[in-house]
């Protein structure tokens, strides 16, 4: 494993515990034999059939699971914020939400509810659902994922408030440890005028808890 002078640019401001000087980098191959090394460490035959090509499955699929440092909210708005005449609340509701805990590296499985208030600006549906999936694909707490979907409305469009509900359910709670089966874990960010008016933070919990006749 080496250190690299810079981390590439495609990771800026996204890796949150590395300073510029310690950001390693590590290859394919080193990621593949530290996964065969946990399939030896767990009793298994990294080399019988069915395993062989684990650490690769692997390796891909945190990758994957982790696609979000490697986003940008430049990158994903792909310019679909317009201008929009507005201060009625917009609420898009029941994200999924895929994501990874930090303590164990398990999944955090539950949905999203995001409203705002526009000032001027909306931005577009789909969007709201990529800055989700965008914080949702790293690794993270519950409570960080929460407040990073709220901050990143709040900063691209400068709306009258922002209200963000997830809902999920720890695998590392359910699985394992405290094995918890059914137990879930609600967190909130409320932004501007949702944090000072009760009337409108409850007008947004409101309209999570009805069930459209369409669902
Ligand atoms: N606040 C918060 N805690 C989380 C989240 N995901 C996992 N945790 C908790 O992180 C804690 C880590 O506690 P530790 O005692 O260090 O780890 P552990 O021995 O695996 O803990 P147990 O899960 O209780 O067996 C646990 O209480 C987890 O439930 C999250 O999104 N937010
Ligand atoms: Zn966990």
């Amino acid at each position: 494993m080496t250190l690299a002078k810079e981390i590439p640019t495609s990771l800026n401001g996204n890796l949150p515990n590395f300073s510029t000087e310690a950001a390693p980098v590590v290859s394919e191959e080193e990621m593949r034999q530290a996964v065969r090394t946990l399939l030896l460490g767990l009793g298994e035959n990294p080399d019988r059939e069915g395993l062989k090509d684990t650490p690769k499955r692997v390796v891909k699929a945190l990758k994957f699971l982790t696609s979000g440092y490697h986003q940008s909210l430049d990158e994903l708005l792909n310019g679909a914020v317009f201008h929009e005449n507005t201060d009625e609340m917009v609420l898009v509701r029941d994200i999924d939400i895929f994501s990874s805990c930090e303590h164990h590296i398990l999944p955090i499985l539950g949905r999203a509810h995001v409203a705002y208030i526009p000032d001027g600006k909306v931005i577009g549906l789909s969007k709201v659902a990529r800055i989700c999936e965008m914080y949702g694909r790293r690794l993270q707490v519950q409570e960080r994922l929460t407040a990073q979907i709220a901050d990143a409305l709040q900063g691209l469009l400068k709306p009258k408030g922002v209200a963000v509900v997830v809902e999920a359910s720890h695998m590392c709670m359910v699985m394992r440890g405290v094995q918890k089966v059914g137990s879930w874990t609600s967190t909130s960010a409320v932004r501007g005028v949702f944090s000072e008016d009760a009337k409108t933070r409850q007008e947004f919990m409101s309209l999570i808890r009805h069930t459209p006749n369409f669902s």
